[in-house]
């Protein structure tokens, strides 16, 4: 026989869970004021309902705590329920029932560092389009995706951040307040600046070929990269700050970056617990120091100025005379960003195209063969007005992008929660759906390009017209015929798209053309004997940002 008292406050626990959960599910939002009231207020309202019936033997506390536990259970299952029930917007889209009723598997695998290849696993068995999320999907279909990138973002940065507060230009979702911030970014990146940037950028080349030649024995080409890059991302956004090719990582005041990425991308999954955690002490050490380095990287520029035309000319407006300068807080923003998206970037691609150079001989050797033909033992490689012609260089570039793209997950996208649906394709994406267009799957489906995890850059030669199939110089894989060469480039999206895409693939695509010339002029290299060239795959980790491994390498100079 139920007890009729207990049954009232647990009916009542219960019914209030549902319509909760409901009233939610409109509102989404990430203040925990209102989180707390959700969770707290109803079952204090049923508490006071039943505990102001004496005859009933409750007092308030043991009702409010009865009714706090039914309800929180109530809740929960009344999410998981309608996460896997037919009437979920998302529910026609395939995938595993655990990634359907939870974030938190998507968050095991972005805490193992694994993230973009369990996703990858997911298209194989699924196809093009895969639920990964209760409310998020991976979509790798090159027909929609042109439409899709335009989207606007997601809450991934809410998550990087720990809170929903100041976002940086990334987190920024409304398309008119994004398109406001980038217009500075659009001037300071855009061909005439990055001519600027040329004279910087070569001085920092020059600076990491001697710093190679000083080198004995083994180097570990990885750590090299990521100095290179950090000191070029301070000259070019700063006008200088930091000097780790002369002084050192150790001495990297960015290095917590790193340190905190595998948490970030934790986050990126489950937004709302970062917030959580950010109103504690004691959490998101990593992200205030960074706050903090960056504070104070901008205010140094600012009090001394600029001789010369670095990135931070163009967000403080200093190139406009009749427009004011933006709020310090967006400069503290843009800061952030600068060091975040085009250092760690920009290494991580350098180091992956010199694997993939020194684990495939016949590249290197066709590579070399072609920098010598611009650049005698007399001439400077980092002279650019040869680059355009280079074609060998932009499909070695292109290829190790293709295989190792630095954001493996690309951009995350969410149509906005209420408006109308996105259309694409065949694709219909309710309000409020999240997305991801990997191009870890996209690069590599078979779908869009023969033999896809072979590196064979002369795929891009023949697909230009430089190379022709049949010749020799194509080096084809297999037995793979003309007619079955497939070359989808539309499915090959290493910067994004659209008008949220990378502001710095100009300057990216600069700076790897000069580092590989330069060092691949300059030295012989060759991959420290012994060691397994798997080991860069199985040691490789996708937090953020790929995490590449240690690249042993043994050099020589040529001249
Ligand atoms: C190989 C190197 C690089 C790769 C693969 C890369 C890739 C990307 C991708 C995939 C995005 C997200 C686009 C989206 O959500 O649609 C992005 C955004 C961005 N990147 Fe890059 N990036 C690289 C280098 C750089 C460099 C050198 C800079 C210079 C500062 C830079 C600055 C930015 C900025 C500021 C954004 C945000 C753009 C916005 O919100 O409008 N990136 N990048």
């Amino acid at each position: 026989m139920p007890n009729p008292e207990k049954a009232d406050l647990v009916a009542l626990s219960v019914l209030s869970a549902v319509i909760a959960h409901h009233i939610f599910r409109r509102h989404e939002t990430y203040s925990l004021r209102v989180h707390a009231v959700l969770i707290f207020v109803p079952p204090a309202l049923v508490a006071t309902l039943v505990a102001s019936r004496p005859e009933r033997g409750w007092t308030y506390s043991s009702a409010f705590v009865k009714s706090l536990a039914t309800y929180v259970i109530s809740l929960l299952a009344s999410i998981v329920v309608y996460r896997l029930s037919p009437w979920h917007p998302l529910a026609r889209y395939p995938g595993p029932p655990l990634r359907r009723a939870t974030e938190f598997v998507g968050a095991y695998y972005a805490a193992t560092g694994r993230k973009a290849t369990a996703i990858d696993a997911l298209h194989k068995q699924y196809g093009s389009v895969v639920r990964i999320g209760p409310n998020t999907l991976s979509i790798i279909d090159p027909t929609a995706m042109p439409k899709l990138w335009n989207v606007s973002r997601g809450p991934w940065n809410i998550g990087i951040k720990m809170s929903y507060k100041n976002l940086t230009m990334m987190g920024l979702r409304d398309p008119e307040e994004h398109a406001l911030r980038r217009r500075p970014w659009n001037r300071g990146l855009n061909q005439t600046a990055i001519k600027e940037y040329e004279h910087p950028l070569t001085a920092r080349v020059q600076l990491l070929v001697r710093r190679l030649e000083e080198q004995k024995g083994e180097v570990d080409l990885s750590k090299w990269m990521g100095m290179f890059s950090m000191d070029f991302m301070c000259d070019m956004a700063f006008g200088g700050g930091i000097e780790l090719l002369r002084d050192g990582e150790h001495t990297n005041p960015f290095r917590m970056l790193q340190r905190g990425m595998s948490i970030a991308s934790v986050f990126t999954v489950i937004p709302w617990f970062a917030v959580y955690l950010g109103h504690m002490p004691g959490t998101g050490w990593a992200l205030r120091s960074l706050h903090t380095t960056a504070r104070t990287f901008a205010a140094k520029r600012l009090q001394r100025g600029s001789s010369t035309r670095d990135l931070f000319h163009y967000l403080n407006n200093e190139d406009l005379s009749d427009v004011p300068p933006p709020p310090k807080q967006h400069l503290i923003g843009d800061a952030i960003l600068a060091i975040v998206a085009g250092s760690d970037t920009t290494a991580n691609a350098l180091v992956s195209i010199f694997y993939c150079i020194l684990a495939n001989p016949a590249t290197y050797t066709a590579l070399q063969t072609e920098i010598d033909k611009f650049y005698s033992s007399n001439d400077d490689p980092c002279n650019t007005r040869h680059y355009q012609d280079m074609h060998y260089l932009h499909a070695v570039i292109n290829e190790a992008l293709r295989l190792y793209n630095p954001t493996n997950l690309g951009g995350q996208r969410q149509v906005p929660p209420h408006g109308p649906p996105v259309i694409a394709g065949s694709l219909v994406l309710p309000p409020g759906t999240i997305f991801y267009m990997p191009p870890f799957s996209s690069n590599r489906d078979p779908h869009y390009f023969s033999f896809p995890s072979a590196f064979w850059p002369e795929r891009w030669l023949i697909a230009s017209g430089h190379i022709d199939f049949d010749s020799k110089e194509a080096r084809v894989p297999g037995t793979l015929t003309k007619d079955e060469f497939v070359h989808n480039e539309a499915a090959f999206v290493s910067f994004g798209l659209g008008p949220i895409g990378c502001v710095g693939k100009a300057l990216a695509t600069l700076e790897m053309r000069m580092v590989v010339s330069a060092l691949l002029h300059k030295f012989d290299f060759r991959l420290r004997d012994g060691w397994d060239p798997n080991e860069y795959n199985t040691v490789m980790r996708e937090y953020i940002n790929l995490t590449t491994p240690a690249l042993p390498v043994v050099l020589k100079a040529r001249w």
